[in-house]
């Protein structure tokens, strides 16, 4: 029988990375040639043998960096269609949003949506301004904190989230707004509720089981309360914006997206972007670049407090580059590349999106000697990469900025470093995610020392494993390193 290189877990069904990796390394695939008699076998320890079978769907867990590469991006035209998700059924929105859709309605969503970000001018100046705007109110938050012990990862998805929103509305909201506090809240809700939904995603009859074991309903509550009020959003955002590019004030997503749709109109071409497709994207960037980006965050602080020799490695960097004296701008980012390897080696190491997002083969695969049939999920595995020995080392599974640096302490760039996976469906907001982590750690480090409650009981560096992996829950003291 033959297996897939890599260590390999599917999302959602563990969460302990011992039992994660020992799942791993006993995960076979069984795909008869040319049947689509599909089926997986999930071998766990050698006596309890356990066989699943998701229906008459075949299931494979893509593993391994050249795996990523062949099916991803070498057939990627193939393989880059989504299968249905239960978050979207959820709230009645079948195939719509950039996230979920496939085929034309993906592609011209994707493409509508890249374009109306480049103009806000994502991975340049203009972005990173409304970023260090948002930063700034952060840190302000964090300073109020007077190093009492806080929990880090909502203060911190409240100010990521409200990037999105400048980007969506063209401006801030306050972080006491009711209605901002409760879309926050809800987000979160649905992240902590996602490995449910994944287990749905294969098998639907499990939204029917009561005590709403897989938190069906709670999911379907939650995502109807975010369609609703951006609902709510997007059409007072309408009534008060009359017109202006994406650069001007009061310029934003929304009024983009709907000049485009009048463009395509007026031209008499066949068009998705309506206002399913609008709302359904709004949603699908709120939940995208929230949870991803403020874990990584959480993770980093996380990580150095195991490494307090990192910290400080950060802050001599810090204070010898660039000061106290001044903010930080995306600029700094060539100054200061241990910082970079920091970010780097977090993002690795977290795996903050281990599975990324269900694919499905639009036609039929041959992978060397495996043939995988037209409509199979794929589950792109890429904890395997990130964690792969093979590539990082046999310390691999430490947290070693170093492996990111060449001796003379240049950042260096490895190919196998894709946690923003790769192909046609690579994420779509990665060069903003990768600004807000600089603006948002380097502001952090420059102003902080993030210090353990208890040195003598550090927090758990332990996964909640949804669509991602969220570090488990616990506080921090940030000490102002401007007024000791
Ligand atoms: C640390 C930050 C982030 C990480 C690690 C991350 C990772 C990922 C991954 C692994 C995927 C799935 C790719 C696939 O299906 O093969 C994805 C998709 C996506 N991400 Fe991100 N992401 C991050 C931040 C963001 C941000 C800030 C945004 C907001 C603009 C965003 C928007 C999206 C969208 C819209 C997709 C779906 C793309 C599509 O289906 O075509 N992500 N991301």
């Amino acid at each position: 029988m033959p297996q897939l290189s890599g260590s390999a877990k599917i999302q959602g069904l563990w969460s302990s990375t011992k039992l994660r990796h020992a799942a791993a390394r006993n995960l076979y695939y069984l795909v008869h040639r040319r049947s689509h008699l599909a089926r997986m076998l999930l071998f766990l320890p050698p006596t309890q043998k356990k066989r699943i079978y998701f229906g008459s769907t075949l299931v494979v867990v893509v593993s391994g960096f050249r795996s990523f590469k062949e099916v991803f991006v070498h057939k990627g035209a193939v393989t880059s269609d989504r299968p249905r998700m239960f978050m979207n059924e959820a709230i009645g929105m079948g195939e719509t949003g950039v996230v979920f859709a496939s085929g034309s309605i993906w592609k011209e969503l994707r493409s509508a949506t890249l374009q109306i970000l480049k103009e806000f001018g994502m991975g340049t100046n203009w972005l990173a301004e409304r970023v260090q705007d948002e930063v700034a109110c952060y840190m302000d938050k964090l300073v109020k904190t007077r190093g009492e012990p806080i929990n880090l990862q909502h203060f911190t998805r409240v100010s990521v989230s409200n990037v999105i929103s400048s980007i969506i509305v063209g401006k801030r909201f306050s972080h006491e707004d009711p209605r901002y506090k409760e879309t926050v809240e809800s987000l979160m809700r649905v992240a902590e509720s996602s490995r449910g939904a994944t287990a749905i995603n294969f098998l639907p009859f499990l939204k029917y089981i009561p005590g709403d074991l897989f938190k069906a309903k709670q999911i379907q509550f939650n995502m109807t309360v975010i369609k609703d009020l951006l609902v709510q959003i997007v059409s007072e955002t309408e009534s008060t914006t009359a017109s202006g590019s994406a650069k001007d004030k009061g310029g934003n997503f929304i009024f983009s997206y709907r000049r485009k749709e009048s463009e395509k109109k007026l031209a008499g071409k066949r068009t998705c972007l309506d206002d399913d497709n609008m709302i359904k994207t709004i949603v699908d960037l709120y939940a995208a670049g929230t949870e991803t980006v403020s874990s990584t965050i959480v993770w980093c602080v996380l990580f150095i407090l195991h490494s307090p020799d990192v910290q400080s490695k950060i802050h001599d960097e810090l204070d010898f580059k660039v000061g106290q004296g001044r903010p930080l701008t995306i600029e700094d980012q060539a100054r200061l590349p241990y910082l970079g390897a920091v970010i780097k080696e977090t993002q690795r190491l977290a795996s903050t999106v281990p599975f990324s997002l269900l694919h499905k083969t639009r036609e039929e695969i041959t992978l060397g000697k495996f043939v995988i049939p037209e409509g199979t999920i794929l589950i792109p595995n890429l904890d395997s990469v990130l964690h792969d020995p093979e590539i990082w080392g046999s310390d691999a599974e430490k947290f070693n900025p170093e492996r990111f640096l060449d001796k003379d302490g240049a950042l260096i760039h490895r190919e196998e470093f894709i946690p923003f996976s790769i192909g046609p469906r690579v994420c779509l907001g990665e060069a903003l995610g990768k600004m807000e982590l600089f603006l948002f750690l380097s502001s952090m480090f420059q102003r902080f020392q993030f210090v353990p409650t208890d040195p003598l009981k550090l927090p758990m560096l332990k996964p909640v494993i949804g669509i991602t992996s969220v570090p488990t829950s616990f506080e921090v003291l940030c000490v102002d390193r401007f007024n000791k």
